[in-house]
């Protein structure tokens, strides 16, 4: 089957809407702007799918929760499997690198990483394990007026897995990704334990100190065994292995150490720990996106 068009496909009807710009593209597929009349979505066209399959469920199981993108339809488009789903605003990698000196201040890191817990812990209930947390799969709501006030929502749903049924039991996936090749996993899954709920909430942990100035993506370069050992001493000992810089993130690390398999993750007591490393702010309150001389604020 030809794939070559998976990239050039601005300026194709899908469903009536007209594809105006290619968003950006993954591993197999590619995530476009699509338009009709005042109408605008984000339509994911893809070669893989089962992938995109289930990524069209999880969205359809967590409509209500607010915490991804709303599902509007599925279909196929020639060899291509399409989802359109509603059309959010800058991811937060992107956020980050247009942000002054790569690092977003402390409390917007704060409000910025309650909201990411929340997200896992709506996923969660609902027994999903996303199992591709990183800075880019979180994306950022449109600006609500009069405030500019904006959410954030977890993207990209193509690895996730419903890891028990509704009486507890737990389910394998029989996609059997291999988990332990993914650099940026816990130290946990890297040692070949499958991905559990806890996995989640320590990449999404990664993710916070990316996004408040830590170069994360230098650090995956490092040779194995130093990454391992990092990986290893940031739960088990963060006062000592946090960046000075991001010290203040004590207590969060030190419960994200606490998680383990066997109990389930306390979401709340992680945001109550979010909000004891800046205890002068609001970490529920709202953040906000305005502009300075043509660049996003995030506050
Ligand atoms: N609903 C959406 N609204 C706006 N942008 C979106 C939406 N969904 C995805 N995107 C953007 O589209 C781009 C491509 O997303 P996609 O999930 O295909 O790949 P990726 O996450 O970059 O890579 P990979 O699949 O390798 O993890 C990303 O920049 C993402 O922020």
């Amino acid at each position: 089957m030809c794939y070559d068009t998976l990239l050039t496909l601005d300026g194709t009807h899908i469903r009536g809407y007209l594809l105006t710009r290619l968003i950006g593209h993954g591993s197999f597929g590619a995530v476009y702007e699509g338009k009709c009349n005042s109408d605008k979505i984000a339509m994911k066209v893809s070669t893989e799918e089962e992938d995109l399959q289930i990524e069209a469920l999880t969205l359809q199981k967590l409509y209500y929760s607010d915490i991804s993108p709303k599902f509007h339809f599925t279909g196929r488009y020639g060899p291509y499997h399409i989802i359109g789903m509603e059309h959010l605003g800058y991811d937060l990698e992107w956020i980050r690198k247009n942000t002054p000196w790569k690092s977003c201040r402390r409390p917007t890191l704060i409000r910025m990483a309650y909201q990411m817990v929340h997200c896992l812990q709506a996923l969660h209930e609902k027994r999903l394990v996303h199992r591709d947390v990183k800075l880019s799969n979180f994306a950022l709501s449109h600006p609500k007026t009069p405030g500019n006030e904006v959410s954030v929502k977890i993207l990209d749903f193509g690895m996730s897995h419903e890891y028990a049924d509704a009486e507890g039991n737990l389910q394998e996936d029989p996609r059997g990704y291999v988990f332990k090749k993914m650099r940026y996993s816990s130290y946990d899954v890297c040692i070949g334990c499958d991905p559990a709920p806890k996995d989640d909430v320590i990449m999404a942990g990664y993710a916070i100190l990316y996004a408040g100035g830590f170069d994360f993506h230098e650090k995956l370069k490092s040779p194995e065994n130093e990454l391992m050992n990092w990986k290893r001493e940031l739960i088990r000992a963060p006062g000592e292995t946090l960046p000075l810089m991001l010290k203040f993130l004590t207590p969060f690390f030190e419960e994200v150490g606490e998680l383990n398999d066997i109990c389930p993750v306390n979401h709340e007591l992680l945001k109550q720990r979010i909000q004891e490393c800046l205890s002068e702010m609001d970490a529920s309150s709202d953040l906000v996106l305005t502009q300075e001389d043509g660049y996003p604020v995030l506050t």
